[in-house]
């Protein structure tokens, strides 16, 4: 690719964000490489926060999972890698570094306000301003197991907990300092003598009335990511969010495209274009070469899809237990079961399994694969591969063109897999004008360049 015009871009003066996703439960890491670390030992997320810290990183970010991933009822045997709970995680990660943002997944089906907020508002406090919340529903019934109500809401009622949600916990938020007033119909807050408001939210989903515990911390609240891709999703990423943790960051057209229609709902929300940032998830493999790149991207998806993955994941289309079948074999012969969309799946759920069938079986004819090779190459892919200064070039051109504000950046590695990243490719993307060359400010919310909150 060649390297873009700078001035011959929409957005010339445009500068990437990266956050590190540190993924616990997951079948992405490479578990066979002989470097390959604990996902719950706590100096794995130490050395992986302070890489990402030396890297100029604006977060430090973890997903949320409260149970094993389970299909038909069996654990994926890669997902005993386990996951520690984020908040204590990520509280344990303030005292060991010192500008990085710090973000928690944490979802609003199974937590609520009164408690979910004051812990989020505890790691800002406690961070000096670093915190962030990616405000995820959570979207499958086994999950909702562990809980009284089990999975309990359909995907639009997820979507109306979510938002009255989050405006209890502004409102929680804002309950301390200078009496403030968080006025909406459903959460309001009343000043009362001294610095202490409270805060009664009455709403369909809500009934609190508390007196907030905590003051603001200097970044005023905790920046707000979101992760959820529906139209839904969106609109409430529009209207709420600071940030938008997509899945639209490897084709540059899908991710120009994603970026623009979340602008179009940015402006149908009536906030201001420069609101939101969009950081795509995505892995980065790097090579001295394109050739070395390539091979050893292809090693990172042979140990990525292990035969017990290729079956778990060609068995999500099947929607079949196929954990007997030979991952070296064929693709299985009967066409995929279709049920009725119940939504305990979620968004691991393949809309139109049998068109997706005819297409991996016509390709893995056409090639010889078998079910495994198959997975390889047409399961879901995961991220950009090349030499520092190619995938400089390539990042470089997604943010000047406005299709990403910087990335959420999965290692296949775990702990050492930024080390790459931060060595070699933040100094190619400095030397393009694109990358911070330190921190300006201390807290997450001056680090993406957002505005404080009303
Ligand atoms: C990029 C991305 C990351 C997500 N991460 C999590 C997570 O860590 N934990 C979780 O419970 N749900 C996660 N979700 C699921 C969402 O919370 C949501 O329940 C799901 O995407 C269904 O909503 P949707 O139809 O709007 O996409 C994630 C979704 C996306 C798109």
């Amino acid at each position: 690719m060649t390297r873009t015009d700078p001035h011959d871009v929409p957005r010339p003066d445009a500068r990437l964000h990266f956050g590190v996703f540190f993924q616990g439960v997951n079948h992405w890491t490479v578990w066979s490489h002989p470097e390959s670390g604990s996902q719950i030992d706590p100096a794995s997320f130490r050395r992986v926060a302070q890489t990402a810290e030396r890297g100029l990183f604006d977060a430090f970010f973890l997903g949320d999972g409260l149970r094993l991933r389970e299909t038909g009822g069996r654990i994926h045997e890669l997902d005993v890698a386990g996951r520690p709970d984020s908040l204590a995680q990520l509280s344990a990660l303030a005292a060991v570094t010192h500008r990085i943002g710090l973000v928690s997944t944490s979802n609003t089906t199974f937590n609520e306000p009164g408690d979910l907020a004051r812990r989020l508002a505890s790691l800002d406090l406690l961070s000096d301003g670093r915190a962030g919340w990616n405000v995820v529903t959570t979207d499958n019934a086994w999950t909702g197991a562990n809980f009284r109500r089990g999975g309990f809401l359909d995907h639009a009622d997820r979507y109306r907990r979510a938002e009255e949600f989050l405006t209890v916990a502004r409102a929680i938020w804002d309950g301390w300092a200078d009496g403030a007033v968080a006025d909406s119909a459903d959460a309001r807050a009343w000043s009362v003598p001294g610095s202490v408001g409270r805060v009664r939210a009455a709403g369909a989903q809500f009934d609190v009335d508390l007196v907030p515990t905590l003051p603001r911390s200097r970044q005023g609240h905790p920046v707000i990511f979101q992760a959820g891709d529906s139209p839904e999703g969106r609109d409430f990423a529009a209207r709420n969010a600071d940030v938008i943790f997509s899945a639209h960051g490897q084709d540059f057209d899908d991710a120009l495209a994603f970026a623009e229609d979340v602008r179009r709902r940015l402006r149908a929300a009536g906030r201001p274009q420069d609101a939101l940032r969009i950081l795509p998830g995505t892995e980065i493999v790097i090579g001295a070469t394109e050739k070395e790149a390539e091979e050893k991207a292809r090693w990172v998806r042979l140990e990525q899809v292990t035969p017990a993955t290729a079956l778990a994941v060609a068995g999500r289309v099947w929607n079949m237990d196929l954990s007997g079948r030979d991952p070296d074999g064929p693709l299985p012969a009967e066409d995929p079961v279709v049920v009725e969309d119940t939504g305990a799946f979620g968004s691991s759920r393949i809309a139109d399994p049998r068109t997706v069938a005819a297409e991996w079986r016509a390709k893995a004819e056409a090639n010889g694969w078998s079910l495994r090779e198959t997975v390889i190459a047409l399961g879901p892919q995961r991220g950009h591969v090349g030499t520092p200064s190619g995938l400089a070039d390539t990042f470089t051109r997604f943010a000047r063109h406005g299709a990403v504000d910087g990335f959420n950046i999965s290692p296949y590695l775990i702990p050492d897999g930024l080390d790459d990243i931060v060595d070699l490719l933040v100094p190619e993307l400095q030397e393009r004008g694109v990358y911070r060359t330190s921190y300006t400010g201390t807290t997450l919310r001056e680090h993406l360049g957002l505005r404080p909150p009303a």
